[in-house]
């Protein structure tokens, strides 16, 4: 399971947990604009905006799970078992494989507009990477500043959503997903008004009651449901230290502890979560070992080249000790 949302302050933020019970050895991985990226169906993109983001390189590929451009139009991949369904080669449309999409889509567009626009033509094409990646069932969130959408390759075929909320789980499909904040309307961060009855007398003996029936656990309907809460109710000051730990906080919020989600003997955990301010192109992360930020610039990188630069997760406590 995974949860990824966007954030506005001054700045606008965008990022991820990533939950799993192991890793793909992923890394901060910047694409530079004259990285030539090849498509198994469509011509290459030999210049394009340059991408930031986390990403598995395998064969000098880089396989994005999350990432930014340098125009800030964000994407994020989650999964989506039993209802991604892509498709066969199909004439007459733009054939792109689900492990191309973020680079597709990141490299030539800058708003969630274009890409909609786009979208209209798109075929996700069931190519796998390789025999060592297979396809994987994803959908995907794409926001810049104003607007999100989610992106689901289901039996039906390409449907776009508008995604309101900015807030991306797994399954159920987002429809439903969004139809299900109906049942949670009455929550609410103030204490909470006595609707249940004038006969009887109640006590708000705690702060926090009025998010009472907020869902705790860690399924994804449930994640949707607590992230969305935690986000639209947010209150951050905007310095980039105020934003990012807001940011952080809200991630935090749905994040898994191991031990909590059994997936048959091993255990699903927040791998890392990430942060990214897509108006200065800084991508920052944690790590379930590591709670220390640790940032990539990506204009720190010369842009106008053609080979990636990966960093490697800083993973482990970095203690400051003070004394
Ligand atoms: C599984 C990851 C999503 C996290 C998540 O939702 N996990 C929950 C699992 S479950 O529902 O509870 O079973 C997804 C997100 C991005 C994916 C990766 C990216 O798409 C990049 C490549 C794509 C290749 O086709 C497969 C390997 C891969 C490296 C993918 C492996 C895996 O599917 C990742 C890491």
């Amino acid at each position: 399971m995974c949860t990824a949302a966007n954030y506005i302050t001054k700045d606008h933020y965008f990022g991820r947990n990533l939950d799993l019970e192991f890793s793909y050895n992923e890394a901060v991985t910047v694409t530079p604009r004259n990285f030539v990226f090849n498509f198994r169906r469509v011509p290459p993109l030999e210049s394009h905006y340059a991408i930031i983001g986390m990403a598995t390189v395998a064969d000098g590929y880089p396989l994005y799970y999350d990432a930014t451009n340098e125009k800030g139009l964000s994407m994020a991949g989650l999964n989506f078992p039993e209802n991604a369904d892509y498709k066969p080669e199909a004439d007459g449309k733009t054939n792109i494989t689900p492990f191309e999409f973020i680079p597709w889509i990141l490299g030539q567009y800058t708003t969630v507009d274009e890409v909609k626009e786009a979208l209209k033509d798109l075929n996700l094409v069931n190519i796998p990477f390789s025999e060592q990646f297979p396809l994987s069932p994803l959908h995907w969130i794409i926001s810049d500043r104003d607007a999100s959408i989610t992106v689901e390759s289901v039996k039906e075929g390409l449907k776009v959503y508008d995604n309101p909320v900015g807030v991306l789980t797994n399954n159920p499909t987002f429809d439903i997903q969004l139809f299900n904040l109906n049942n949670f309307m009455s929550l609410s961060p103030e204490p909470p008004e006595n609707n249940f009855s004038r006969a009887l007398g109640f006590d708000t003996y705690s702060r926090g009651m009025g998010a009472i029936g907020l869902p705790g656990d860690l399924s994804s309907g449930s994640r949707f449901v607590k992230a969305v809460f935690t986000k639209v109710n947010s209150v951050s000051g905007n310095s980039e230290s105020e934003s990012i730990s807001q940011f952080f906080q809200i991630l935090g919020s749905v994040a898994q502890q191991r031990g909590c989600v059994d997936v048959g003997g091993k255990y699903e955990i927040t791998i890392y979560s990430s942060c990214c301010n897509t108006d200065t192109g800084v991508y920052y992360y944690t790590t379930y070992e590591n709670s220390q930020v640790t940032a990539v610039d990506m204009h720190r990188e010369n842009l106008d080249g053609s080979e990636l630069a990966s960093y490697p997760l800083v993973k482990g406590q970095q203690i400051a000790m003070q004394n």
